[in-house]
């Protein structure tokens, strides 16, 4: 009886247990692991299909998809990172029929193409866009670098960037005519993703510019082609192409085994690092795996974070790659950064951009008009399309790449807001006017891409370095009395929203450092205009700074009194032994005891005579020290 009931027990454990494997309560991961095994073991007569494929998946896929569905990092939110992965796999089999056109279905060697994807009518449009808001969210959740870093993001779209590259030519600065797209499936390809997200180049090729740390001679170019990547710090400033750095090595690690973590220190706890550490050990002692971490605005890990990557920086168990916008030289631990190799990136110039945003116009299916050419492209009907195309100035482009600062980012992102907005005031028209629309074309100028970038094209960290760069360089034009510089620097300061109080005590300061006794009103100055920003604020304080400044600019330069200040202070630094006691007669006698004791004996009142008067003033052994001419006493 009671062998029987145990058995009973046991078997009723065991379904439990199964159960919970099976539903995925306890591992997650895997029902999915289990459905895939099916395919990677089906005999190659029989191929597999998981639930929600439509087509079945050869050995090779299944092999994929059986092995991404292992979690690799808390970067990819283990399970969740996975089933991205086995959609983003299965979304490759089974086009969106109710998708609406992606740049995949604008370049050369596409996935499917419209008509294609109208024809596979099979897949259920609306799980797919359940699936697709889904992921949208993780990845939204996850922040950005991971889906693109881990490898979870959608094959389908970034496979495209990469013969999207090739069809346009997307290392020539060329302005090459897109095939023409209508303007509703152009805003319909605008809407969600920012167009800088999904136009992250993919390989190094599509890569612009910044030749200077990965050109084709350069040492960081070599050792990512052969893969041997070193510890990394990429210092640049916002939308130079760190991150994209960042996500070609991670594509080129993956063809060869490695595994790429990324995490950004803006939400990565200290725990977070432990863990990514913790399974770079494993993979390394069982599996001889190599493991890089990407660190994204490193500069945000305090130093004893920092000090967390050091042991396995130095003995291998991690190669690190670090983003910052910050001078890593501050921001970074001296010992963290010597055992890595800083790669400096720079704005983007001017022509790669043009470049860039090039290739987005042409994936966009966007018209560049000739302004050479003075053809008004809105007064001719549309062509065999009944949708109308749409165009932009060449000017527009140019405007936008200088206006965007070497930002790529903000580039792209201005250009999809100047388009999304031209594309919606249109249709406002429609709507407003009631009739039936009829065919006409769209132009984006130079005044929309203008609005598009708004502000944002300034460059300036209020917290960062840029911060400090302009007060420098504000200080020191003052200081050369090139009244121009001054005023450029005082605007770019306040156009990028620096307190202007910040910069009246810099004045303050200035007055006397610079300027000193040459014009002591100076100082007066100064405090007047630190005191009326301080009255009216923002924006009606920057006349009253501007004034002031040029003022200093023009002003005679003085460094006397600074310098022997510096000359007083050097000396008392470096006195040794006790300072000398301050001289009897120079001491005040407030009491009878005081006086007794010769204080203030000796003492001569300056206003009693009427000639110099000979006193020493200096301790004893610093007679005859003259600090505005010598420095040491
Ligand atoms: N060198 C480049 N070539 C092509 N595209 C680029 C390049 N640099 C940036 N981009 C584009 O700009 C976008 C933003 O770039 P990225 O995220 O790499 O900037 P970042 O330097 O990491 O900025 P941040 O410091 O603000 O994170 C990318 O998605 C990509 O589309």
């Amino acid at each position: 009886m009671l062998p029987l009931l145990s058995l009973l027990i046991t078997t009723f454990y065991l379904i439990l247990v199964l159960f919970f494997f099976w539903s995925g309560l306890v591992f997650p991961n895997f029902p999915l692991i289990t459905n895939n095994l099916r395919g990677l073991l089906s005999p190659p007569g029989r191929p597999h299909t998981p639930a929600g494929c439509e087509k079945p998946l050869s050995q090779e896929q299944s092999r994929r998809v059986f092995t991404d569905s292992f979690p690799v990092s808390p970067a990819s939110k283990g399970a969740e990172g996975s089933r991205y992965r086995h959609r983003a796999l299965l979304r490759t089999r089974n086009p969106p029929p109710s998708r609406p056109l992606t740049k995949v279905a604008l370049a050369a060697g596409r996935k499917w193409t419209l008509s294609a994807a109208a024809a596979a009518g099979s897949a259920s449009p609306r799980s797919w866009d359940e699936a697709e808001a889904q992921e949208e969210e993780e990845a939204v959740g996850d922040g950005d670098g991971d889906a693109d870093a881990d490898g979870e993001d959608d094959p389908g779209h970034w496979d495209a960037d990469a013969s999207d590259a090739a069809a346009f030519g997307a290392s020539g600065g060329g302005r090459p005519h897109a095939r023409s797209l209508a303007a509703e499936e152009i805003r319909q390809m605008l809407e969600g993703k920012p167009l800088a997200d999904k136009m992250r180049p993919d390989t190094l090729q599509d890569y612009i510019g910044q030749s200077r740390a990965v050109g084709q001679e350069t040492l960081l170019r070599s050792l990512l082609e052969t893969n041997e990547i070193p510890s990394l710090i990429l210092w640049g400033p916002p939308g130079c192409g760190k991150t994209t750095l960042a996500h070609i090595i991670a594509n080129n690690s993956k063809k060869h085994s490695i595994r790429f973590v990324t995490l950004s220190a803006t939400n990565a706890k200290t725990n977070d690092v432990r863990d990514v550490i913790k399974q770079a050990q494993n993979e390394k002692s069982f599996f001889k795996r190599k493991t890089i971490l990407f660190i994204d605005e490193i500069h945000r890990f305090n130093k004893s974070q920092q000090d967390t990557f050091l042991p396995h920086v130095e003995c291998g168990t991690i190669t690190l790659i670090g983003a910052t916008t910050e001078n890593p030289s501050f921001q970074v631990n001296a010992a963290l950064l010597s055992r890595c190799r800083v790669i400096v990136l720079e704005k983007l110039p001017v022509e790669a951009m043009v470049t860039i945003l090039m290739r987005a116009i042409n994936s966009l299916g966007i018209h560049v008009l000739d302004s050479s050419r003075p053809t008004d492209p809105l007064s001719h009907s549309s062509n065999s399309s009944s949708e109308p195309s749409v165009f932009i100035e060449d000017k527009a482009v140019d405007t936008l790449a200088y206006l965007s600062d070497g930002d790529a980012r903000a580039g792209l992102n201005g250009l999809q807001l100047a388009v999304l907005a031209r594309l919606s005031s249109r249709k406002m028209f429609c709507k407003k006017s009631g009739q039936t629309y009829s065919p006409s074309r769209v132009l984006i100028t130079e005044n929309d891409v203008k609005e598009g970038l708004q502000q944002s094209h300034i460059l300036y960290d209020r917290a960062g370095e840029e911060h400090y760069n302009c007060i420098s360089a504000l200080h020191k034009s003052m200081r050369g009395s090139d009244q121009s510089a001054s005023l450029y620097w005082l605007a770019r300061m306040l156009e990028g929203g620096e307190d202007p109080l910040y910069v009246a005590r810099r004045l303050v300061r200035f007055a006397s450092e610079d300027i000193g006794l040459a014009d002591p009103s100076a100082l007066t100055q100064a405090v007047a205009a630190y005191q009326g920003c301080h009255f009216i604020g923002m924006p009606e304080c920057e006349v009253l700074l501007a004034q002031c400044v040029v003022y200093f600019a023009r002003a005679p330069k003085s460094i006397e009194v600074y310098s022997a200040y510096n000359n007083v202070k050097a000396c008392l630094r470096n006195h040794q032994g006790p300072l000398p006691p301050v001289p009897l007669h120079l001491r005040n006698a407030p009491t009878r005891l005081m006086k007794d004791l010769g204080y203030g004996k000796g003492y001569k009142y300056n206003p009693m005579y009427s000639e110099p008067v000979d006193q020493e003033y200096l301790p004893e052994e610093l007679r005859g020290v003259d600090f505005f001419k010598q420095r040491r006493c």
